[in-house]
């Protein structure tokens, strides 16, 4: 039997934009199950690695597969959810926030069955259930303030169950009480098997999930390994840990992340 491909595997990735290299060489292989965060200053290239391993901005070398497939010829969209950095949500389109979450369904449909069923409406439901929003579900999702439309797009991913997310700081603008929730959304997700890449500035409540940091310096991998220590309330003596992915062994310490 052949082995799971990885959701994601990238070597020698380079990325130019405008000129400049923005990724100098990237290799990333991305493990079944496990949560990636991708850590960094600000234009390290976080954001561009992510949107390059989804096929989203070519390689000006290397190559890059998703599920063992160049993105070019990936058809099996349903297996990826993307939340993208900051977006207009519903693109400048009034949308109601149902209808953006349900647009995250659109990847499950098929020609023979083009319509909403009510597995999709359920899973809807509970999208929006899990971000705090069933009570903003008939309103336009442009009149949100910025951290509701990003929660809007976190349960856009989450409603087409996809196996591996990608998330570019889904936490950033998001408050404190939505970061606890978000965390223990993505726990369960984890317990399910489904992989997780995520980009963040504060890992904040999502620590604890963390697997393996990858740390970007202007478009190279620095360091790969652990998370980054516990800060705040997480250093507390006593204080206790879901970890349902110590990391056995860190490749590289992770001394000198320290994002601008
Ligand atoms: N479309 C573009 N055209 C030209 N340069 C770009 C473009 N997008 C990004 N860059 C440049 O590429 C570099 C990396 O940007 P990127 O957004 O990937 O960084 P990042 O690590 O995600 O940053 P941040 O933490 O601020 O979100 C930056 O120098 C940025 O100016």
């Amino acid at each position: 039997m052949s082995p799971t491909p990885a959701p994601f595997r990238m070597t020698g990735g380079r990325v130019r934009l405008d000129g400049q290299e923005v990724l100098r060489g990237v290799d990333l292989r991305v493990e079944p199950g496990e949560v990636l965060a991708l850590l960094g200053a600000n234009g390290s290239g976080k954001s561009t690695l992510i949107r390059a391993l989804l096929g989203l901005v070519p390689l000006a070398g290397g190559s890059t597969e998703i599920y063992g497939v160049p993105p070019s010829r990936f058809r099996d969209w349903r297996r990826i959810g993307y939340v993208p950095q900051r977006l207009t949500v519903g693109g400048g389109v009034p949308a109601t926030v149902r209808e953006v979450v349900s647009s995250g369904r659109i990847a499950r449909r098929s020609r023979l069955r083009p319509f909403s069923t009510a597995a999709d409406k359920e899973a809807v439901r509970r999208a929006l259930e899990s971000v705090g929003l069933t009570d903003r579900a008939s309103h336009p999702a442009q009149r949100l303030s910025g951290g509701q439309q990003q929660r809007v797009l976190i349960a856009r991913a989450l409603a087409g169950e996809p196996d591996t997310f990608v998330m570019d700081e889904p936490t950033a603008g998001v408050d404190t009480a939505s970061q606890a929730a978000l965390a223990e959304t993505l726990h369960t997700l984890v317990a399910q098997g489904r992989t997780i890449v995520l980009v963040a500035h504060e890992l904040g409540p999502l620590e604890p999930l963390i697997s393996r940091a990858v740390v970007l310096e202007t478009g190279r991998v620095a360091h790969v390994g652990a998370p980054p220590p516990p800060e705040g309330d997480c250093a507390k003596p006593g204080h206790q840990h879901l970890h349902p992915h110590a990391p056995e062994a860190a490749p590289t310490p992770l001394t000198t992340w320290n994002p601008a």
